[in-house]
């Protein structure tokens, strides 16, 4: 830097039009591209993400990113010398743009338009002026609103973390930051041993305070911030607790960022409406220059269902209804929506005859076909959202190899049976390797509660045989373990790893333990399921904006649910001596950015000998799995072999009879998440849990959400 200035006129474009109609030569504040590459392509990783670069005056930075493939850089600067100079130099090179613009006020870009703004020194300048928070501000919301959902804001700087968190706390962005550091005196040459691994963030906390212990006081680096612009909590679909319920004859559009290739589904989040059929499957591919770390020739979706012949309505009232009515068991269950029921009793009308409910041609009765062609391989995506049932699926005769579990790749393993509970998502790797002049049965059926329900069948039809031609064998030859074999899906459980280079590794410890004891109780003489002895209750309003609006009559605001049951004397082989409970609507508070075990135990239900399999989803975030256990958790000895090494993130998980389940995640996504069984009755029944954490982060509500409760005065 030759020029000899005040630094106060960093700020002032007069200052940088001087500066660059008499230095032309490339300067790069801070750091060059080589040093920071690491972290931009861990933070932008898909050459197709299109980046802004603020302030680029003639750094060379673009230009390096272009070279690593970066395909749409954009470029501001508030000097028109630099941008002519720089539209000159860079005229063949069509990945480059530079346009003059104010980063206070980028009104040529539209809202949500990068995934990336890189800033090396831009806001250090604009603090260096007069009234420079206000500016700072500007500055800082301008680009808060042009980056997409979870688009980051990178920003390298002198400033250190107290100064800088205050500031982004001034503005009304909300921003998930971590934070990374580099030595000041690297240039990028490769032979350099940097003291600080980039790629490695440094812990966190509020106030940046933590940062001292971690690398020492006034340490000789550039801090980069990464700031990650946080989602849309409000568009998570759940009745009561992010929305209010979409009335017939309204139109609601969902608009969320997919980040994540992998298998989901989605279904409707109101009462017990799911199992009425309001569901589907969801792909999401990854980018073409991101391969899957396995191969396979054709891409299939499995959704597996339960049927009920009783409509929702009539279900819930049961349940909801003293004397307790049970759903029982489904009639049917189904493979992508298609099922059976021996209708010889009870499906005939005098219009309809028995030929015709029955004949198996009918395509009412008709099967689902899958079509292979031998030899070739298939990812077969399959997906459980049953009302009740826990299924084991399997296709005769062939080996399923599990590659993918609820969005994460998992190291391959092989079965001859999946379990899956409702909630999972699996991929599995089909070759068509079997005698390929037969067809052959594919099965699902039911785990883990006494088979009621005969198994769901389809075919497996080979090409290029007739989809009707029967396989030879019994649809009941079809392997499958006992119902009651818990032992053999928790080795599936156990058996999940997750995939080598893919792993993401969990926090070696957590915040906060949570012990959640799942029961079967009753609440003024009504059945119900209970987390720590409390049965949840619906509020009216939505909990989202209860908390955003401070509406703090809309729930019991100062209710805390337990965090722990009393588990020195508590039985879980027994049937509860004392079963009632009582009903909340209160909620589990969460230390935003802070890292929480959950562990789900089980017990006996109200039924002697009886303990039943949960499927546990969180909303709003994806957990590890640590581990698993039966009887009663030890929380002073089972921590010690949970897996930290390698374990499987995921949003679904199963907590087997009389055992435990300890998942951890991190409280990153500011929000209002449901956390329940998946068995819908269940569910119905109060087997769910709020988290909150982060409100102050959320940005402003839309109003498509609100309406009902006491937001209806909002809309
Ligand atoms: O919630 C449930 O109630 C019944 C039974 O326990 C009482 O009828 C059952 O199987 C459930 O899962």
């Amino acid at each position: 830097m030759a020029t000899e200035t005040s630094t106060q006129s960093y700020s002032e474009k007069w200052y940088w039009d001087d500066r660059y109609t008499n230095e032309s030569d490339p300067f790069d504040w801070y750091q060059n591209y080589p040093s920071l590459s690491p972290l931009i392509n861990l933070y932008v990783p898909h050459p197709t993400h299109r980046a802004l670069v603020i302030g680029c005056g003639n750094s060379a930075f673009s230009e390096g990113m272009v070279d690593d493939g970066y395909g749409d850089v954009v470029n501001i600067d508030i000097s028109s010398v630099v941008i002519d100079a720089m539209n000159k130099k860079y005229s063949d090179r069509p990945q480059l743009k530079y346009l003059k613009m104010d980063v206070r006020d980028m009104k040529a870009f539209q809202d949500a338009s990068f995934d990336a703004v890189i800033d090396k020194g831009t806001l250090d300048s604009i603090l260096c002026g007069s009234n420079s928070r206000q500016h700072s501000t500007q500055m800082l919301e301008e680009v808060w609103r042009v980056l997409k959902d979870k688009g980051v804001y990178i920003l390298i700087t002198y400033g250190a973390p107290n100064y800088r968190l205050r500031l982004f706390k001034e503005s009304s962005c909300s921003w998930t930051t971590k934070l990374h550091v580099i030595d000041k005196s690297l240039t990028g040459q490769p032979l350099e041993t940097p003291k600080w691994e980039l790629t490695k963030p440094i812990p966190l906390d509020d106030e940046g305070s933590s940062v001292e212990s971690a690398i020492g006081k006034s340490p000789d680096v550039h801090y980069i911030y990464v700031c990650i612009k946080v989602g849309t909590p409000w568009f998570d679909g759940v009745e009561g607790v992010t929305q209010c319920p979409i009335l017939p004859g309204e139109i609601f559009t969902y608009q969320f960022v997919v980040d994540r290739p992998g298998t989901y589904m989605y279904h409707s989040h109101y009462g017990m409406q799911r199992e009425s059929g309001l569901i589907g499957m969801i792909r999401v591919s990854p980018p073409s220059t991101e391969p899957e770390p396995f191969t396979y020739d054709y891409d299939r979706s499995l959704l597996l269902t339960d049927w009920y012949h009783k409509g929702m309505s009539e279900k819930a009232t049961g349940l909801a209804s003293i004397p307790f009515k049970w759903v029982g068991e489904p009639q049917s269950l189904m493979i992508q929506g298609r099922g059976r029921f021996n209708c010889t009793n009870n499906m005939m009308t005098p219009q309809r005859s028995e030929a015709e409910v029955c004949n198996t041609s009918h395509a009412d009765c008709s099967r689902f076909v899958l079509m292979v062609i031998p030899g070739k391989t298939y990812r077969l995506r399959i997906g459980s959202l049953t009302s009740l049932s826990a299924l084991s699926f399997q296709i005769e005769g062939h080996n399923l190899t599990v590659v993918e579990a609820d969005g994460h790749y998992v190291e391959p393993f092989t079965v001859r049976n999946l379990f899956i509970y409702s909630g999972e998502t699996y991929s599995v790797l089909l070759k068509a390797d079997q005698n390929p002049s037969r067809n052959y049965w594919i099965t699902t059926s039911i785990v883990s509660r006494p088979e009621k329900t005969p198994p769901a069948t389809a075919v497996l039809k080979y090409h290029p045989n007739h989809p009707r031609k029967h396989p030879p064998t019994p649809a009941s030859s079809n392997f499958r373990p006992e119902w009651n074999d818990t032992r053999h899906r928790l080795a599936q459980s156990v058996a999940i790893k997750a995939r080598k280079g893919f792993a993401h590794a969990p926090p070696e410890n957590s915040d906060k333990v949570i012990v959640l004891l799942n029961t079967q109780n009753k609440v003024n003489g009504y059945m119900r399921w209970s987390v720590n002895n409390v049965s949840y209750q619906h509020p009216t309003t939505p909990y989202l904006i209860a908390l955003k609006h401070n509406l703090t009559n809309a729930f019991d605001w100062r209710f805390t649910p337990p965090e722990r049951y009393d588990s020195k004397s508590y039985d879980i082989f027994a049937v509860p001596s004392n079963a009632n409970a009582t009903m909340s609507d209160g909620i589990y508070r969460l230390k935003f950015n802070s890292t929480v075990d959950v562990v789900l135990q089980n017990a006996n239900t109200m039924s002697v000998n009886n303990s039943e399999t949960h499927p546990w989803h969180l909303h709003g975030h994806d957990f590890w799995v640590l581990g698993y256990g039966e009887g009663k958790f030890n929380e002073m000895e089972d921590p010690k072999r949970y897996n930290l090494v390698d374990p499987i993130m995921k949003n679904t998980v199963a907590v087997q009879p009389y055992g435990w389940t300890a998942l951890r995640f991190r409280a990153d996504n500011p929000g209002v998440w449901s956390f329940h069984c998946h068995i819908e009755s269940h569910f119905f029944m109060g087997m769910r849990i709020v988290f909150a954490s982060g409100i102050d982060r959320v940005a402003n509500l839309p109003s498509s959400i609100m309406g009902c409760g006491q937001t209806k005065r909002l809309v």
